[in-house]
């Protein structure tokens, strides 16, 4: 006859009941809570790394939160251009985007990154569900172009969200599931009636979209940095926290993808979020941080009047 071993209350067994206890506090505050996180293309680079996101995801989940992903994929749509023979151009941080490579765009993210995003949440459990921003005319986008040293730029068939509907995600969360959006969003007139065409959205700024009209708790987006410098490339510069006014200050300085990013984040506080975080996608399992406040990695912001939860 065999007896299943009685744990030892050593040091081991007392460790692992300390991590969950130092989680209560979160849990509790946050249980549900909707937490959009933006999960980028540069940050999917590898296969435990997005093992360690899905599984993040799945156990936020159980903990009683709503995580809602939305997701990116710069690098993935540069291969395939690559592959085509479309050339890659970026101004202010936005891909400029033809008839041609909008086609290739939705393909990749809806048909290729999404899927796998969808099926590796779904390895141990129906939870994810995945979407676009046309699907149940969840966004609503018009044309934008961006300034670039103070003269403005054609982007082509770049979008930017002006609406966004959270039925369609809403009724997922209450059927228990996990959303999971790709940035492509219809475009929409001024009376806000679909036209027909579809636009290429920054997967950050459709994030932020997401998050406001969801009256997220927070805003998480994931990045192949430590977070966001003051000085960039001077890496003694990461800052760990600060305000919106303070970053509102930075905004006019910051170069490349950084600049939709940090103006999502500003954006998603601005609009409600009590935090917004920029995470460094490369620390395996950086989302679960987040339930640690001391433990997190990353850029925090606050809005002006607020402190970190
Ligand atoms: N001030 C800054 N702090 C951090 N990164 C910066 C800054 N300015 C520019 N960057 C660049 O922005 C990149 C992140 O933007 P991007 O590549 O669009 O991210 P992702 O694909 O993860 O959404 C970093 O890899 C870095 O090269
Ligand atoms: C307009 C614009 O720039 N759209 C982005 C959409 C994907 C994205 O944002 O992906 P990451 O989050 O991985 O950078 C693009 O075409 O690359």
């Amino acid at each position: 006859m065999t007896h299943p071993t009685a744990p030892t209350a050593g040091p081991a067994v007392q460790d692992r009941a300390a991590v969950l206890l130092e989680a209560l506090p979160w849990i509790r505050r946050h249980a549900g809570t909707v937490m959009v996180f933006k999960y980028g293309g540069n940050a999917m680079v590898s296969e435990p790394l997005r093992q360690a996101f899905a599984e993040d995801m799945v156990l936020l989940h159980h903990l009683g939160v709503h995580p809602v992903v939305v997701h990116g994929g710069g690098p993935q749509i540069n291969r395939m251009l690559e592959r085509l023979g479309i050339a890659s151009e970026f101004r202010g941080g936005l891909r400029v985007t033809s008839r041609e490579a909008l086609e290739a765009i939705r393909m990749v993210l809806t048909g290729q990154v999404q899927r796998e995003l969808v099926s590796l949440l779904n390895a141990t459990g129906p939870y994810a569900v995945g979407l676009s921003g046309e699907d149940a005319r969840l966004f609503g986008a018009v044309r934008r172009g961006t300034v670039v040293d103070g003269e403005e730029v054609d982007l082509g068939w770049v979008g930017e969200v002006v609406a966004v509907d959270p039925a369609p995600v809403r009724q997922l969360l209450d059927a228990g599931r996990i959303p999971v959006i790709s940035s492509v969003a219809p475009e929409v007139d001024g009376g806000g009636e679909p036209t027909g065409e579809v636009l290429n959205v920054n997967a950050d700024t459709a994030a932020a979209a997401v998050a406001v009209a969801l009256g997220a708790e927070a805003f998480v987006a994931l990045t192949d940095v430590e977070g966001l410098y003051a000085d960039w490339p001077d890496r003694d510069s990461l800052i760990s926290s600060l305000t919106a006014g303070q970053l509102r200050e930075l905004l006019p300085g910051l170069q490349s993808g950084m600049i939709p990013k940090m103006e999502a984040a500003l954006r998603a506080v601005e609009g409600g979020a009590r935090r917004a975080a920029i995470v460094d996608g490369r620390v395996p399992h950086a989302c679960l941080l987040e339930i640690f406040p001391g433990a997190r990695t990353g850029t925090q912001l606050i809005p002006d009047d607020g402190v970190l939860p």
